[in-house]
């Protein structure tokens, strides 16, 4: 019998290299049972790659895979891909054309007994509700009916772990929130446990119970969506999780002084450099009058780029190389040239160590 408060997946130190470069390297992470977590970062720093170790269809060089508490790739084991309880749901959804929803979703049940196969994609087609599509072929349906039947076909075997690849990716951006919201229920109602790759920060942050963030075959940061974009450990990690100005500091009687003002900064050494990481929106344009604390700041506007939900304002502040964002909702009859009077929401300010570059991280 399983240990059911085990990790279903466990990953120990997973090292994968392509000749001198590490395409992932050292990676330690627990998926538990249910959960949803997201693998995310920029193109070409190890997503796919280990997603493809855990199904099995590429071999890690070092460090072990273990799955419901058996290894299965490692020094003393290798279980073939077919042989893991791993689902995988392909970008481009790979549905038969040629075969009906139905005999899709049979297609990965055929090794069990026929009436077998026949109840448990029946229940599948019943859960995810396309009971109207079964006999349909894959070119009668839209984008959004053709996940969701991927969808069915990769949890009809009831897999342990289902792995996604950029699934919504092929999706257009109206639909592609409503099919990931549907999706996410999906995997929620039936008890899966999914890992999902993204490069789409957002996507990460919206249905990941927990996001990995990814940099040169390593992961930076592991957490919640909430703890990486209001905690972010670096400011690599700040800047992947959403826009942010990055202000130059100093620690001085354990704050970190800038030019927009002082922020708390516990745990820095007096005297070291730093950086304070401001999102856009942390900063807000005030009226003369305003007497909020640390609303005294001026930046001459430089451009207005209205976003629609909010209108970005690019600001020049006296002491700044780099210029200011802000992000509002009010709607301002400033013009380009003239002064903005804002002020900084000193509590989303986050101190962060100046950035290091990953020392030859990628290479040997
Ligand atoms: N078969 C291979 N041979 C050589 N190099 C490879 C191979 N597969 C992946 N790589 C390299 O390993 C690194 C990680 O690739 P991987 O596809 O895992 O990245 P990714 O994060 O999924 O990127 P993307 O978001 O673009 O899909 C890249 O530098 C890539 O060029």
């Amino acid at each position: 019998m399983s240990d059911q408060s085990r990790p279903i997946l466990e990953l120990d130190r997973v090292s994968r290299r392509f000749g001198d470069r590490y395409a992932v390297r050292e990676v330690s992470l627990d998926i538990r049972r249910g959960e949803v977590v997201c693998l995310v970062g920029p193109s070409g720093c190890g997503k796919s790659t280990l997603l493809r170790l855990i199904a099995g269809v590429d071999v890690p060089d070092s460090g072990r895979i273990l799955l419901d508490g058996q290894e299965i790739a490692g020094p003393s084991r290798f279980v073939e891909p077919e042989d893991r309880r791993v689902g995988f749901m392909f970008q481009d959804y790979a549905l038969f054309p040629h075969l009906t929803v139905r005999d899709n979703i049979l297609f990965g049940l055929r090794h069990l007994p026929k009436p077998r196969a026949g109840a448990q994609a029946d229940s599948i087609i019943r859960r995810i509700g396309i009971g109207e599509l079964a006999a349909r072929h894959p070119h009668e349906l839209s984008g959004g009916e053709q996940q969701r039947v991927a969808l069915a076909r990769a949890l009809a075997p009831q897999p342990l772990v289902l792995l996604m690849d950029e699934p919504f990716s092929n999706l257009d951006r109206r639909l592609r929130e409503h099919v990931r919201m549907e999706s996410l229920a999906t995997l929620r109602d039936a008890d899966a446990t999914a890992v999902i790759v993204t490069h789409d920060p957002e996507e990460a942050m919206s249905i990941g119970d927990r996001v990995v963030l990814m940099r040169a075959g390593q992961v930076v940061q592991i957490g919640t969506g909430y703890s990486l974009y209001d905690r972010p450990g670096s400011i690599y990690a700040a800047r992947f999780l959403g826009p942010c100005n990055q202000i130059p500091a100093r620690i001085r009687g354990g704050c970190a002084e800038t030019v927009l003002g002082a922020f708390p900064a516990p745990g820095f050494a007096e005297g070291a450099p730093a950086v304070v990481c401001i999102r856009p929106k942390a900063l807000f344009p005030v009226a003369i009058c305003d007497e909020r604390r640390g609303a005294d700041l001026r930046g001459t506007l430089v451009q207005r780029s209205f976003l629609g939900e909010v209108e970005q304002l690019t600001l020049r502040v006296e002491g700044l190389d780099a210029p200011l964002r802000l992000r509002t909702s009010q709607r301002l009859d400033t013009l380009p040239g003239e002064i903005v009077r804002f002020g900084v929401d000193a509590g989303q300010a986050i101190v962060l160590p100046p950035e290091k570059e990953p020392a030859a991280v990628a290479m040997a």
